[in-house]
């Protein structure tokens, strides 16, 4: 913390940093009104990524790997370099006390990935750990300079995790504070030289130099909608995340810093947490390694409804099935997204179609957009009931397994559960929570 009020020039009021529930985060060390900043940090003292930014590891990375590579790459590359370099790097102390395992699932194994119960997350990080080896058999095989030791791919994986779960992105502002005191100074030394030689009109002068700096200020305002910076703000990346709170990063453009302002008031001894913006528990598990209970951006993606044709309590024919596996809702049937709120209109429509009679479907399956009549939509209730049951039945445990399996590892007994595996279940169970949300609100 020395570092941060020190060399860093963190500011920093009302929060500390404290354990919670065995998870460090940032606690009100003071009671904070609502408004209040709590953190900034100058741009200096953050790993910033601009678009466009040259080879900032040029001692480990090869500048053809530089262009070629992801964001997420190159940010991992700047970690490592900082790491290599030891105290000799102005964020030894950040880089220090990064967690030594981020515990995400791409450094599971495919035991741990399939407790996780969800195929869709389950290919997401397969298709993730082919991206991130090429990457890393790139940067070993051609991407470092001659005489370099490569990093091994366990630094890499853990520096490449670190970048995905600690990185906010924003509007990119095209200059640096110094940029902007050399453009303004430069403008004044005109000024005053064309004043001081009776060149020009002073107050000519000045409004010329107004017009320059306002639309210097209105060109990045500009550029910012179209580009974007990703940045890793040393103490603000202790910020745990809860969709319950608005705070998010900002980037002030005349301090030429970052910060984060209170969305709320806090006791002394509460956990202050940000927003990592909307995010779905998908995303969450993926990159941060932790499902949030009862998150509302939260969704159950179906694998191919059409396998639970048979379930919907009236045979379907084969000539239907195939009929709709022809239609245009073919692919939307194949990853279906489930809210709390119910199905989405593309599966509505199918079913409506599937439940038909024959004279009815002879219309086709555009015709069945919309609500039908009464009797057709008690039919279309009944028959999403008995898939999300279908669905449910199908996932190898039940919500009070799940819920008796979290409760014994969070009491320590014996037999108690990994991390890993705790945070397989918890996610399962919220996923779970979704489609019995959706039976909920159906009445069932
Ligand atoms: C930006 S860091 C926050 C600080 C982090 N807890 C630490 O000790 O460095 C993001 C990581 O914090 C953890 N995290 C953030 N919000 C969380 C939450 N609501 N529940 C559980 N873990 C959370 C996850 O491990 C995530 O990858």
């Amino acid at each position: 913390m020395g570092w941060a009020y020190g060399p860093a020039s963190i500011r920093f009021s009302g929060v500390k940093p404290s354990t919670f529930a065995g998870i460090r985060g940032l606690a009100a060390s003071s009671d904070i009104a609502n408004d209040a900043l709590i953190v900034e940090v100058p741009r200096r003292s953050a790993l910033v990524l601009a678009p466009k930014q040259r080879n900032s590891c040029p001692g480990m990375v090869t500048d053809d790997w530089w262009k070629s590579a992801p964001w997420f790459a190159k940010m991992a590359a700047m970690i490592l370099w900082h790491k290599r370099q030891g105290s000799a790097s102005p964020l030894a102390p950040w880089v220090a006390q990064l967690p030594a395992n981020t515990g995400v699932p791409f450094l599971w194994d495919d035991k741990e990935l399939a407790a996780l119960q969800y195929p869709v997350l389950i290919e997401q990080v397969r298709q993730q750990k082919a991206e991130w080896q090429a990457l890393h058999a790139e940067l070993a095989s051609k991407g470092t300079p001659p005489g370099t030791t490569p990093p091994s791919a366990s630094e890499f994986y853990w520096a490449m995790s670190c970048v995905r779960s600690r990185t906010f992105s924003g509007p990119y502002i095209g200059s640096t504070l110094q940029d902007r005191l050399r453009l303004a100074g430069l403008v004044a030394v005109l000024v005053a030289g064309n004043t001081a030689l009776g060149v020009a009109d002073p107050a000519k002068s000045l409004s010329a130099a107004i017009a320059v700096l306002i639309f210097n200020i209105l060109y990045e305002l500009i550029l910012s909608r179209s580009l974007k910076q990703y940045a890793i703000c040393p103490l603000i990346d202790l910020f745990n995340h809860s969709s319950t709170v608005q705070s998010e990063v900002s980037y002030n453009y005349f301090g030429d810093s970052y910060s984060v302002v209170a969305s709320r008031d806090f006791k002394k001894g509460e956990q202050v947490f940000i927003s990592y913006g909307t995010q779905s528990n998908d995303s969450l598990m993926q990159y941060y390694g932790f499902a949030e209970p009862n998150n509302p951006a939260d969704a159950y993606v179906m694998s191919d409804m059409l396998r639970w044709a048979g379930a919907l309590g009236r045979p379907v024919g084969r000539e239907r099935l195939e009929a709709l596996k022809a239609s245009s809702l073919a692919t939307s049937l194949k990853q279906v997204v489930v809210q709390r709120a119910g199905f989405p209109a593309e599966a509505l429509q199918a079913l409506r179609f599937l439940l038909a009679s024959d004279a009815e479907a002879a219309a086709g399956v555009a015709a069945f957009s919309k609500a039908g009549n009464p009797d057709q939509e008690a039919a279309l209730a009944e028959a999403l009931v008995r898939l999300v049951r279908a669905e449910l039945g199908s996932l190898g445990t039940s919500i009070q397994e799940d819920e008796a399996l979290l409760a014994s590892g969070a009491t320590g007994k014996k037999g108690g559960l990994s991390s890993s595996t705790a945070a397989a279940v918890a996610f399962r169970l919220e996923k779970k929570r979704v489609l019995s949300a959706v039976l909920n609100n159906m009445g069932a």
